[in-house]
């Protein structure tokens, strides 16, 4: 129908409530299958969605081993949860660590003391665990370890932290997933964030850094600071590192307790030795002292590597004994069926059946 052909009474009359109802609802019908239609296609072409959805999944399991119930959590919040170590599979206590009691008696006395005795702390601002601790020195010598086992003797939830997390994310994403680190982690307090090769994501600020890479560490830092303004809050930020003055200053100064883990001593080597092979069966001729003072220059995880070479030697010896000797067994075997043979060829050439 043309326009022209419409009564122009028709055109100027008001709609009725019927009419409005019905646009109104098919206004909405059209919105919400626009919404659903849009939100469909950017979760189709997002391609994170997968890994979120994993993520999602880990964290739910997770957040259900550690007991953690009627905690909401938003969608960055999740997959951070999923970096939440396991606590049952968290094993790692002070007695699986050598040769570094210093460092176990400093760290028991600076940050774990003044988080279970809290009552003795509260007093002063002065006396409350460090925000942030750093663990600094060569690769292998206990840095995780220590790490884990301080969660574990403290009684914290451990979030361990990749810096890709945070780096390899669309624009954006960081700084909200940064966010969520410290949403979650006071959400879960006590807590500890172990950020590994920090010095990966936290360097000295450059002016060649990427604009988002600058975002993300100031907010990080500014995210840092708030948990220093609430002095009840137990979060606590471990970084590890073998580069330490790789380190941006601002988080040096962020992180005042400071361990050094070396390469061990030859007395450590000799503590790390004993440790790895205590429930192994090793021969008396074995001497530790000689075997430490011959491995100067190996990290305890050198050692632990050094001693799995040598069980796997003794098997593959074994094997090899095992191989020898059914070669062995043949060889004999194979002999004396050949004797048989021989003798009974010769009793058959010297047997006369006749008698004569
Ligand atoms: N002091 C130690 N006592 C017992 N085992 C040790 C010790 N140091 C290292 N190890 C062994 O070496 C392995 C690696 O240690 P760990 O992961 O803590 O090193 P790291 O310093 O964090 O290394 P990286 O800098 O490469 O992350 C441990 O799983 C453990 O088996």
């Amino acid at each position: 129908m043309v326009l022209r052909e419409v009564p122009v009474e028709n055109m100027a009359r008001p709609l009725g409530r019927n009419e409005v109802i019905g646009l109104l609802f098919r206004l909405t019908i059209f919105g919400a299958v626009t919404y659903f239609t849009i939100k469909w296609m950017v979760d189709a072409i997002d391609p994170t969605r997968k890994q979120k959805v994993e993520a999602q999944k880990q964290a739910e399991k997770l957040m259900r081993q550690i007991g953690v119930k009627n905690v909401k959590l938003s969608e960055y919040e999740m997959s951070i949860a999923a970096h939440l170590v396991d606590p049952l599979s968290m094993q790692i206590t002070w007695r699986d660590i050598a040769g570094l009691d210093e460092v176990i008696t400093e760290l028991k006395e600076t940050v774990i003391l003044p988080v279970q005795k809290r009552h003795l702390f509260q007093g002063s601002r002065l006396l409350q665990p460090p925000k942030g601790v750093l663990l600094y020195g060569p690769p292998g010598c206990g840095k995780t370890l220590i790490a884990k086992a301080t969660a574990k003797e403290a009684g914290f939830r451990f979030i361990n932290l990749q810096p890709s997390t945070l780096t390899d994310k669309w624009y954006g994403e960081s700084q909200k997933l940064a966010a969520a680190v410290f949403s979650l982690a006071v959400k879960l307090q006590p807590s500890i964030i172990f950020v590994d090769e920090i010095d990966s994501f936290l360097r000295s600020r450059s002016s060649s850094d990427h604009e988002a890479t600058a975002m993300m560490k100031a907010q990080f830092m500014s995210l840092w600071d708030g948990l220093d303004t609430d002095h009840h809050c137990q979060v606590i930020i471990m970084g590890a590192t073998n580069r330490p003055q790789d380190l941006d200053s601002a988080i040096l100064r962020r992180m005042p307790t400071r361990f050094h883990i070396n390469q061990p001593s030859m007395g450590q080597r000799e503590q790390i030795l004993k440790l790895i092979l205590e429930n192994e069966s090793v021969d008396h001729s074995v001497d530790l002292v000689d075997v430490s003072r011959e491995t100067d220059g190996f990290s305890g995880s050198d050692l632990r590597e050094m001693c799995r070479d040598a069980a796997l030697l003794c098997v593959r010896d074994f094997v090899h004994f095992l191989h020898f000797l059914s070669k062995e067994i043949l060889n004999v075997e194979k002999h004396e069926k050949k004797m048989w043979e021989t003798r009974r060829q010769k009793h058959d050439n010297h047997w006369d059946p006749a008698g004569s």
